[in-house]
């Protein structure tokens, strides 16, 4: 099972996917059965509360979940090429080459008695494939400090303490674009910010895509950043998508899943200003005991009997808008399965 379909235009795609922590009655699917896929060239969000698999996710795109957790099932392919299969050799050159990734809580990613300078030269020396001259490597990365609005010059010189949170960040997004992958993730790079910093970000990230062109996927709780920034959007639920499509779609009305829209309905921000804010009533399952049938039946306003005996399969119009509900697919016509979309 490694190459199958090759559509240039997909950069990833996620089939079926299952990612499981631990073994026997006490181990939890972080993922389960996830299906999705990235276009070469856009932003895609996964979003969902606190503890709904995203980051166990992301971390599978590269291949990277954190023992004791595993691939149970599906696949990953990028660029029609099997991460899930590929050995460690071929994995590495993938990461940071071709995908990189910035980790949730960046801000501590880096060597505190190193400058930024030196932990950049010692990347380009691990990968001296990418520019040919080591000078090259490190005006490539100034220019990407330019475009993420720090000074060059004093940032390179800097060791990290000399830096705020959001310049630490700003330095973290140029150094997972240093060695010019072409798909980037970023885990919820604006969460740790404040305001201002968190505005800044997001015009970053939307000013470096329209310059280099790269992919972006990232992770976050908030629906305000995907509005803002994302063209396309996931949405999980305790470890389960519930709903995909494009950021219009879902936040003009045109959404199905009754937690996409309590979440939506929760958020302040993408309302209308005078709209009341409705909070989701209870709290996402404990993934080691989840409820029968829908895992949102006990905090949904639609649930009807059957929902609390079967979980609801992934189900995808023509503009590949999925949705797992069966109250509000049942008016879906031509409806085929997310795993075949
Ligand atoms: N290292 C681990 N060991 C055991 N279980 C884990 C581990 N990491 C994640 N899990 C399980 O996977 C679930 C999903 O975690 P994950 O970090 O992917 O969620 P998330 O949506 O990214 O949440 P957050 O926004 O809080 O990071 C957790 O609730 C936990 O049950």
């Amino acid at each position: 099972m490694t190459t199958t379909s090759v559509d240039t235009d997909l950069l990833l795609q996620v089939d079926n996917l299952t990612v499981a922590f631990g073994d026997g009655p006490g181990s939890v699917k972080a993922v389960q059965d996830v299906t999705l896929d990235v276009k070469a060239g856009e932003i895609y969000a996964l979003v969902g509360e606190s503890g709904c698999g995203k980051s166990t996710l992301a971390y599978s795109l590269l291949g990277i979940v954190p023992a004791p957790g595993r691939v149970t099932r599906g696949e990953v392919r990028f660029r029609g090429r099997s991460t899930t299969t590929m050995d460690k050799t071929e994995l590495n050159k993938l990461r940071g080459a071709e995908i990189s990734m910035v980790f949730q809580g960046a801000m501590n990613a880096f060597n505190p008695v190193l400058t930024i300078g030196k932990q950049v030269e010692h990347i380009l020396q691990a990968h001296p494939e990418v520019f040919d001259d080591p000078k090259d490597g490190r005006a490539y990365f100034e220019h990407l400090l330019g475009l993420v609005q720090l000074p060059p010059e004093r940032i390179w010189s800097s060791y990290e303490s000399q830096l705020s949170g959001g310049m630490k960040q700003r330095v973290a997004i140029a150094v997972a674009l240093l060695l010019k992958p072409s798909l980037v993730i970023l885990d919820e790079p604006t969460t740790a910010l404040d305001v201002l910093n968190q505005r800044l970000v997001i015009e970053i990230l939307n000013d470096l895509h329209a310059s280099l062109g790269v992919t972006i996927i990232f992770v976050t709780h908030d629906l305000a950043v995907v509005a803002e920034l994302a063209t396309r959007v996931a949405v999980m639920y305790a470890g389960r998508l519930v709903e995909s499509g494009t950021v219009d779609e879902i936040f003009s009305g045109g959404r199905r899943h009754p937690y996409v829209e309590a979440l939506i309905n929760a958020i302040p921000s993408v309302l209308d200003a005078g709209l009341k804010v409705k909070p989701i009533g209870g709290s996402v399952p404990n993934l080691a005991r989840l409820p029968e049938g829908c895992r949102f039946a006990p905090r949904c306003p639609l649930a009807e009997d059957g929902c609390r005996k079967a979980e609801p399969p992934l189900l995808g119009d023509d503009h590949d808008h999925l949705v797992a509900c069966f109250v509000t697919n049942r008016s879906l016509n031509g409806a085929r399965e997310g795993s075949e979309a």
